[in-house]
């Protein structure tokens, strides 16, 4: 593999050479979830570079052909000239595939954003231009677009999740196109034309939504967070906590300031500054750059989620200025988590809805595995801690019928014979293979980022987990009190119902001003009734626990009710 170290590696490779560097190409596609961005006339080792007009060409042609092989596109991104010769650097993006079910395609790359940031600092603003296509007036005709809600339009705040797609063509541009209607987007076109997709979660910038906030960003599995901050208001409110909320849960995070426009210069140059000493600091340890070119854009995008790397984007919705660096930065950004069709499926619920003609309907994330048509799986647990069998009936994604969907992608499910009400967030859907079981007990080691006083057995507060959210107490833990700062091993008890959970998975643990975060260590499987239930009055368990009136009287049979309103079909 050492000839791969050299820049010259590409010009006339022997068929062996040929067949390593595909092998090469395909793992970094993989890796980077269906894209990469490769740099033609540098060795993988980055130490030797530079070729000449011929070695360029012929190099260049060895790429397109590599392409070729794998079904992917070469799209040029920039060409630097140094002392040893050319560089150029390409974005190589596998295609789409096709979809012979009801003729749509869905795209391979896709990527989710979630969107923080202090109230006022142009979230929804920002996503209404980016998806929409028209700029802000600075008087919020921007976001007017996004809001979904009646009272989010009076007030002008988000409080709800909402989700947004935005769609880029092979050549970077955006798909998204201006609705003159002045209605919502069309997502089976913009899927159709791009081949990568966008979907950004709005997060809700005030205070009062914090939990919604929390619940997003555990519960929709972002693969990058964008910290929006206003550069006039600078570093306030919610902005530390959204930021310590992502690197607290490993999503990596980059910076958009907005309303440049209006933003004395000092100011601008004062807000850019306490950033930059912000994202430093121990509790961050990131590397702030200041995107001001392309190059800062190729150069970000290609280290950013592997580095500590951190870009800060300088932009107006007003004007414009500087969107389309952030456009290309969004276009190039590339996970780096891999799913395995393999591994039993499994899907958990973060919302249900009642549509009319379909039935119940259920939306979430495929945590991993895969989810096919008419697919029978377990859904609960129920506050018994049982599950039932369910078979899929139709599956959408992003608006448009599909026969199946992968690990890390949203979806949502219309079930049969089923009713809303006994569904509720948090629930799974998972493949029988895994043979679930619900917990009411579990372990984790936390990290307490903030609380007033202090922390001590009996101590109740929200837990966050996936899309599960439910109050739990500390039973015990190995120390005697925690403080801001602490770290400890805590051991839980949900006080409802029993949830289903997984060791590793990351928490947040949080009420009033308290928060904490942590990785579930240990679940506690002894207190659960576990049985699958078919679709019959009738359950079964397989233990009964000694503490079985407890549990009943905690459960109290009562499943906390999705809110009663008939909502719009999810828009997943
Ligand atoms: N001049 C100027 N005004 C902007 C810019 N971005 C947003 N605004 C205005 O700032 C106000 C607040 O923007 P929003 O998008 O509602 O802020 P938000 O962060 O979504 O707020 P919440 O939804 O409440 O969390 C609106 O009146 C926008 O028109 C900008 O770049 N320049």
């Amino acid at each position: 593999m050492c000839f791969l170290s050299c820049q010259l590696v590409l010009v006339s490779p022997t068929g062996e050479q040929y067949d390593c560097l595909l092998r090469h190409l395909r793992e970094r596609i993989d890796e980077g979830c269906g894209e990469t961005i490769y740099v033609v006339g540098m060795g993988s080792d980055g130490g030797d570079y530079g070729l000449d007009e011929k070695d360029m060409e012929a190099s260049v042609a060895t790429v397109r052909s590599l392409c070729e092989q794998i079904e992917a596109d070469l799209i040029f991104l920039r060409e630097r000239v140094d002392t040893g010769g050319k560089m150029r650097d390409y974005l190589i993006r596998r295609r789409v595939g096709e979809q012979d079910f009801l003729e749509v395609r869905y795209e391979e790359v896709s990527e989710r954003v979630a969107v923080v940031g202090n109230v006022d600092a142009g979230k929804s603003t920002l996503l209404g231009v980016l998806t929409h296509g028209e700029l802000d007036n600075g008087r919020g005709f921007a976001r007017q677009k996004l809001f979904r809600h009646k009272h989010e339009m009076e007030s002008g705040r988000t409080s709800s999740v909402g989700n947004d797609i935005l769609g880029f063509d092979q050549d970077g541009e955006v798909v998204n196109k201006p609705d003159s209607h002045g209605g919502g987007l069309d997502w089976t076109t913009i899927c159709e034309k791009s081949s990568k997709v966008i979907t950004f979660i709005d997060l809700a910038g005030h205070e009062k939504y914090l939990k919604t906030t929390v619940f997003g960003m555990t519960g929709h599995l972002p693969d990058f967070c964008m910290l929006m901050v206003g550069s006039n208001a600078g570093i306030i409110g919610m902005t530390k906590e959204h930021l310590g909320l992502a690197l607290a849960l490993n999503v990596p995070v980059f910076v958009v300031v907005t309303k440049i426009d209006m933003c004395p210069a000092n100011i601008l140059q004062e807000t850019l500054k306490l950033l930059q000493r912000l994202l430093k600091s121990p509790g961050c340890r990131k590397i702030p750059v200041l995107v001001q070119n392309k190059d800062d854009v190729i150069v970000t995008a290609s280290n950013f989620s592997s580095e500590r790397m951190c870009p800060i984007f300088q932009i107006s919705n007003v004007t414009g200025e500087n969107m389309e660096l952030l456009k290309m930065f969004l276009n190039l950004l590339s996970s780096r988590t891999t799913y395995n069709n393999d591994e039993p499926a499994e899907f958990q619920i973060d919302d249900t809805y009642s549509v009319p003609g379909v039935g119940t309907v259920v939306s979430g994330t495929t945590l991993r595995g895969l989810i096919r048509l008419n697919d029978t799986l377990l859904l609960g647990p129920d506050p018994l801690g049982t599950f039932i069998q369910i078979t899929v009936k139709s599956i959408h994604r992003k608006r448009m019928s599909v026969k199946e969907v992968r690990g890390g992608q949203t979806a949502s499910f219309a079930l049969k014979k089923i009713k809303r009400s006994s569904i509720r967030k948090g629930m799974v859907m998972v493949s029988p293979k895994l043979m679930p079981q619900a917990t009411w007990e579990f372990e984790a080691e936390i990290l307490v980022l903030h609380h007033p006083t202090t922390i001590s057995p009996r101590y109740q507060a929200m837990v966050h987990c996936g899309s599960i959210r439910q109050t739990a107490t500390i039973l015990t833990m190995n120390k005697d009190c925690l403080r801001t700062g602490d770290k400890a091993s805590v051991h839980f008890r949900f006080i409802k119902t029993p949830e289903y959970l997984h060791c590793d998975q990351k928490l947040v643990f949080r009420e009033g001003r308290t928060k904490a975060v942590g990785t579930i260590t240990k679940v506690t499987a002894y207190a659960v009734m576990m049985g699958i239930r078919h679709q019959s009055p009738f359950r079964f368990y397989v233990s009964l626990p000694s503490s079985f009136n407890h549990i009943l009287k905690n459960s109290g049979f009562s499943i906390s009710s999705p809110s009663s309103s008939s909502r719009l079909y999810p828009q997943y």
